[in-house]
């Protein structure tokens, strides 16, 4: 078992973990920001005939050469074409069609006047300058080709892909699915929030919380409720959520205490233990099991260190898990707001919060950041991170800060 291994490796062999990645069936409009696990290939021209991108007159450019201010050419109005219809007549020399945008382009016509350069009755039309042959046509397929491969697989469905996906006349679509993720909070002080609060007990929050990550960052929580810190009990839950969860989380129970039963119980289920406790804080004594393609993960009690570890660790697994696997956390070059004293004799997380003004990055630290502090994590976006033995830090120091809500397209 790999023991206090660093963040760089904690990442690494996660990352290299196999993963399968579920693939659904999954209707339009419920594809949003789901990973497309299918290539899209067109098989019709968008637009499906040349058509007109303006009101106004289809014509011969030929019959306006000598069209002039002074001397404009007449033409014959013989139809008039309404979007989504189409023109059983041919333009001939000297003829013209009125045409609505959007319409198809009648035979025989090479360009489009826009009514406002135009003088018109219902019989003719005035043109009074020469346009060449194609101006204001848009093109058969100028948007989409036949054959072209418009949306590849692996990307994000936005509203964009959802409207090509529509105008391609896809009503369902083969996506990443979300993974499922059972958390489960252990520990005998625990009691639920709609509890009475006794002497020596506190609400579970964690779950809460985790919950709430794993809902943002796209998976599906499935709240287990709280286990006493007993190995079996710990142990026939794990189990039982192992037959279709993707990954667990669980909280509390991953140090060194009497009671911190959660890496044994891991190995209970018969999952390998990838690595226990990592050099960072908060929460170094993480513990990370794979039992098959499933992932476990025991985080920390304390609520802030389960939750910066979520972010380092977990987020990243579930990203990987939709099919998102080029997206991280957006980094940016900021200036403390105030003064860092601390010399971090470990590599150290700091919960902070950025902003932008007249483009720079601006990060204000919180004054609280014990481990076991959840209030200052409030509003706060961004983390701050000190590597080992690095510090104090002043006010205006040109820091590195990773955006927490935010995610970035890699390569
Ligand atoms: N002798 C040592 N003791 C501790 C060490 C150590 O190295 N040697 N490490 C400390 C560090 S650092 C951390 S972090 C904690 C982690 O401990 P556990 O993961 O075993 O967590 P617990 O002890 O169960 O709980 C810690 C803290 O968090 C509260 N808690 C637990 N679950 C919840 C929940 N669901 N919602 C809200 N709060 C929760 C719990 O009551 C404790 O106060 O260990 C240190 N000890
Ligand atoms: O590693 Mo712990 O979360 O700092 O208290």
């Amino acid at each position: 078992m790999l023991i206090n291994i660093s963040i760089e490796d904690a990442n690494r062999i996660l990352a290299d973990e196999h993963i399968d990645i579920n693939i659904i069936e999954i209707s339009l409009l419920d594809s949003l920001d789901y990973v497309l696990a299918e290539d899209i290939k067109s098989n019709i021209n968008i637009p499906p005939f040349n058509r007109s991108p303006l009101d106004g007159y289809a014509y011969r450019s030929e019959d306006t050469i000598y069209a002039t201010e002074d001397s404009p050419i007449t033409l014959e109005v013989i139809d008039v074409i309404q979007a989504g219809y189409v023109s059983n007549k041919k333009i001939n020399n000297g003829q013209a069609i009125r045409i609505m945008t959007g319409a198809k382009i009648p035979e025989g016509a090479d360009v489009v006047m826009k009514y406002e350069d135009t003088k018109f009755t219902d019989k003719e039309v005035k043109i009074f300058n020469y346009l060449k042959p194609q101006s204001n046509i848009v093109k058969m397929g100028e948007d989409i080709k036949s054959g072209d491969i418009v949306l590849p697989k692996g990307i994000v469905i936005g509203p964009a892909e959802i409207g090509i996906l529509a105008s391609l006349g896809r009503s369902h679509i083969k996506v990443y699915d979300r993974p499922k993720v059972a958390i489960l909070a252990t520990g005998d002080e625990l009691v639920d929030i709609d509890e009475e609060l006794k002497e020596g007990k506190i609400r579970n929050s964690n779950s809460y919380t985790i919950a709430a990550q794993v809902k943002r960052w796209g998976g599906e929580p499935v709240l287990l409720g709280i286990c006493k810190d007993n190995i079996e009990e710990t142990t026939r839950v794990l189990k039982s959520s192992l037959k279709w969860a993707d990954v667990i989380i669980t909280t509390g129970g991953a140090s060194v205490g009497d009671a911190d039963i959660i890496k044994e119980a891991f190995q209970e289920t018969g999952g390998k233990i990838l690595f226990w406790k990592v050099k960072m804080k908060p929460g170094t004594p993480i513990v990370v099991a794979k039992y098959e393609n499933k992932f476990l993960f025991g985080l920390s009690g304390n609520p802030a260190a389960a939750y910066i570890t979520f972010e380092q660790f977990v987020r990243p697994t579930i990203l990987r898990l939709r099919g998102k696997t080029k997206y991280n956390l957006m980094e940016v070059d900021s200036l403390l707001e105030n003064n860092s004293n601390k010399i971090s004799s470990q590599n150290r997380y700091i919960r902070a919060f950025t902003y932008k003004k007249d483009g720079k990055y601006y990060t204000k630290l919180p004054n609280k950041h014990s481990s076991g502090v959840l209030s200052s994590l409030s509003e706060k976006n961004s983390l701050f991170f000190v590597a080992s033995g690095m510090g104090p830090y002043k006010k205006g120091d040109k820091i590195k800060v990773q955006l927490i809500n935010y995610l970035e397209v890699g390569e």
